[in-house]
């Protein structure tokens, strides 16, 4: 077995969250102290943090931060109801923010009039750190059911960043990459670079740098030309949304993958914990798709790639039928046939 490290993207100290601040890497590791809950809905919507699970884990800890500040500024509690608005409306897209803001809500509605003011500040923030652990643990668990599909030599593609930096820690598709090198397998991974915030070349890349897997890194655009030469044996990504019927929506181009997948016979996994499914929504058109920033597409660095006149598109996410993947891999364990009843009958238990 291999030890690897166990990078943490957020920290919390004497009822204090501090965040890595994602935009600045690889060139800089800058720690920030969001010490309010409009400072945590401007670190999600800014990208300073990011990832599906994270977004959810921060959303948490902001609502705790926010009860923190009423009760410091004398404010009355059913202000708490614009803390959960403001930080539902930073991100449409990933699901698990929304699963863990009305986890926390319904905690609020029952603890308002059951605790003193002191104590529920310490109880939101411990309900944030449970979210945070079950996000950790369900990350091991999806790494040690994914890497059994992991061949014992493999060049693995995969897309974004879905490791320590998306998560609580480990990650989920990259969870299962370090949980295959963790194991002792000869595996190589492709990493697009995923533009345009560059989740792969900025933060996925820095992850296996700090572990000291073999990558490389590749331009979005040469998925297809290795994929057709041959050279890539599984393809695996995250998810921010799985609706009843498996659709997923993950990062833009996460579906051009699964089609050159499909067409040269490729698994295409998505690895995702069970907090992620969405079985309100029925299928992935409904899912509410973020469009960014123009300005994300036509700079780089900070340095203009495009003419000022250009307009630019730049939606943050698409939609991967369910039956362009192979299996979706949870804590769980892994979903094989992807249809709204075998889901149903998965999350509920019924199968294993
Ligand atoms: C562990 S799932 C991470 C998921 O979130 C990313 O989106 P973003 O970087 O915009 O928050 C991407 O879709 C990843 O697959």
């Amino acid at each position: 077995m291999r030890k690897l490290k166990d990078i943490r993207p957020i920290k919390v100290e004497n009822y204090k969250l501090y965040v890595l601040n994602q935009l600045k890497l690889p060139l800089e590791e800058e720690w920030l102290e969001l010490s309010t809950y409009e400072d945590v809905a401007k670190a999600i919507k800014d990208m300073i943090v990011r990832g599906a699970p994270l977004i959810g884990i921060v959303g948490a800890y902001g609502f705790a931060i926010g009860v923190k500040q009423l009760i410091k500024e004398g404010k009355p509690l059913e202000n708490a109801k614009k803390v959960l608005k403001t930080l539902k409306n930073t991100r449409p897209t990933a699901v698990n923010l929304f699963w863990a803001l009305d986890r926390i809500w319904k905690k609020f509605e029952k603890w308002k009039n059951e605790k003193t003011k002191e104590e529920l500040v310490k109880a939101f923030f411990k309900e944030a750190n449970k979210i945070d652990l079950e996000d950790y643990h369900a990350n091991k668990s999806i790494g040690g059911y994914g890497q059994v599909l992991i061949p014992k030599k493999a060049n693995i593609l995969t897309h974004c960043n879905t490791g320590a930096l998306a998560t609580s820690g480990w990650g989920t598709a990259l969870g299962v990459i370090r949980s295959a090198y963790e194991e002792g397998k000869d595996i190589t991974v492709y990493v697009d670079e995923t533009r345009p915030y560059l989740q792969g070349a900025r933060l996925t890349a820095w992850e296996l740098v700090q572990e000291g897997i073999p990558h490389y890194l590749i331009t979005d655009n040469s998925a297809g030309f290795l994929i057709s030469k041959g050279l890539i044996d599984v393809i695996i990504v995250g998810a921010d949304r799985i609706t009843a019927n498996g659709d997923v929506a993950n990062k833009i181009g996460t579906f051009t993958l699964s089609v050159l997948a499909k067409e040269y016979n490729i698994p295409f996994y998505v690895a995702a914990p069970t907090t992620t499914f969405d079985l309100e929504t029925e299928k992935g058109e409904d899912i509410p798709i973020e469009e960014r920033n123009e300005n994300e597409v036509k700079k780089c660095g900070g340095c203009a790639i495009a003419p000022i006149e250009t307009k630019a598109l730049n939606y943050s996410f698409d939609i991967t039928p369910a039956e362009n993947i192979t299996a979706i891999i949870t804590e769980k364990g892994i979903i094989n046939e992807i249809n709204k009843e075998n889901i149903k009958k998965f999350l509920k238990g019924d199968i294993k």
